[in-house]
């Protein structure tokens, strides 16, 4: 398959680089290597024994792998903005398009082929799964990754918080550890008063209702959220990141590359959806986050244009003879997508390099780090090793 910026197949080239940590050669890796291996072999047993009850601590095998991708359920109301949120940050539909939206009639299901696999599922805003019998609730709950529920802030929200409430509890019973992530859709429009005025008024009501039947510290997080702008990739980049293990080793990698680069601010994408998988520890900003966003979207349109097109064989033929007679790959300075570009407010220039075909780290470097090009380009491409390495340690076996 294609690199999604670069242009040009990759694969083969990713491949070699993949083949440094595999389990069972552990002799040839880096002390960090070996840490991360061991720190994150060690919490996946600890899930393991959790799910499976009591086991003897010092087991060698720590017994199958959790199988299945991750799943995002979408429920709430009807005409709460589910399929527009599903169809904006997964299939990159224009916000205006949603008006055309029909109702969901069925469960859809979207398999998501990202750096990390996942589902999506939106649910018909009618359905209540606890009261049709018809629904295995354990298959659909068990390998679940987060409830998303869509709750629109401009219409009356009294009996979708009410709705919310009665799957919180009937969740916390059986299945404690679910996270719950309400988003409080369609604020756009809506003063930043009253925005948090509605957010405070359905926070308590749910956690009331919550601590009335003995729940506390449940985990729910709220969020503030439209299609008609960032906030909708912000709100699920926070989602997505509560699903990713050892997340912190990745801020990590992002804050020392940010101090040793003199960074300002340093993001790693999920490409096609751009949402942003982590981040440097700096609080993150709206307006950096929208401006690297955006910055991935002119790459790749110009990527469409100038690159990654399957080119015709006799079209290739001509681009590769005369005068250049070389392939095409030889042609071009560097065999991934590499793109800097110098804002006028202020020189900072942001820099974009691929990571995978999925992801790329993209940052906002200070006035004079343009100078040092040479040295960010060598941390960047050790951060980038170190990212490849991680997703590969990390991946489910
Ligand atoms: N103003 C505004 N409108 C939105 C937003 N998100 C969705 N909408 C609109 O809300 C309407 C309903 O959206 P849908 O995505 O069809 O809602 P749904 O929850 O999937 O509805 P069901 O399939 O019936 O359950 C559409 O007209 C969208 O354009 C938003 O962030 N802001």
């Amino acid at each position: 398959m294609s690199s999604r910026l670069g242009g040009w197949d990759i694969t083969s080239k990713l491949e070699g680089i993949h083949e440094g940590p595999r389990r069972g050669q552990s002799s040839s890796l880096s002390p960090a290597q070996l840490n991360l291996e061991r720190v994150f072999e060690q919490s996946r047993q600890r899930q393991q024994q959790q799910k499976n009850g009591p086991k003897a601590p010092d087991l060698p095998n720590p017994g199958p792998p959790t199988k299945g991708k991750p799943r995002l359920l979408l429920m709430g109301q009807r005409r709460s903005g589910k399929s527009s949120i599903s169809s904006v940050v997964f299939h990159k539909l224009p916000p205006s398009e949603t008006l055309f939206l029909e109702s969901t009639a069925r469960i859809q299901k979207d398999s998501m082929a990202s750096f990390m696999d996942f589902q999506v599922w939106d649910f018909p805003g009618q359905i209540d799964i606890f009261e049709n019998p018809t629904f295995d609730i354990d298959a659909m709950f068990g390998e679940i990754g987060a409830l998303i529920w869509v709750i629109d802030a401009q219409d009356d929200y009294l009996e979708a918080v009410a709705r919310l409430n009665v799957t919180i509890l009937n969740l916390q019973r059986t299945y404690p550890n679910i996270k719950i992530e309400v988003f409080i859709h369609k604020v756009d429009g809506l003063s930043d008063d009253y925005k948090q005025d509605i957010q405070r008024d359905i926070t308590i009501r749910i956690q009331d209702e919550l601590s009335d039947h003995g729940f506390e510290n449940a985990p729910v997080r709220f969020h503030l959220t439209s299609i008609y702008n960032h906030s909708i990739f912000e709100a699920f980049s926070k989602v997505i990141q509560k699903l990713i293990p050892r997340l912190g080793s990745l801020e990590a990698m992002l804050t020392n590359l940010c101090r040793t680069c003199r960074f300002e601010k340093a993001y790693l994408f999920d490409v096609l959806s751009k949402i942003y998988i982590a981040t440097d520890s700096a609080p993150a900003d709206m307006a950096s986050y929208e401006i690297c966003s955006d910055y991935i979207d002119v790459i790749i349109d110009i990527t469409e244009v100038y690159g990654s097109w399957p080119r015709s064989k006799g079209y290739r033929e001509s681009l590769e003879g005369e005068p250049w007679n070389q392939k095409l790959e030889d042609q071009v300075a560097s065999n991934w997508a590499e793109s800097c570009m110098v804002l006028s407010d202020g020189n900072r220039p942001i820099m974009l390099r691929e990571v995978d075909k999925y992801l790329a780290l993209v940052a906002i470097m200070k006035e004079d780090s343009y100078d040092k090009m040479p040295l960010v380009n060598m941390n960047v491409e050790v951060v980038v090793d170190g990212l490849k390495e991680f997703f590969e340690i990390t991946k489910p076996k």
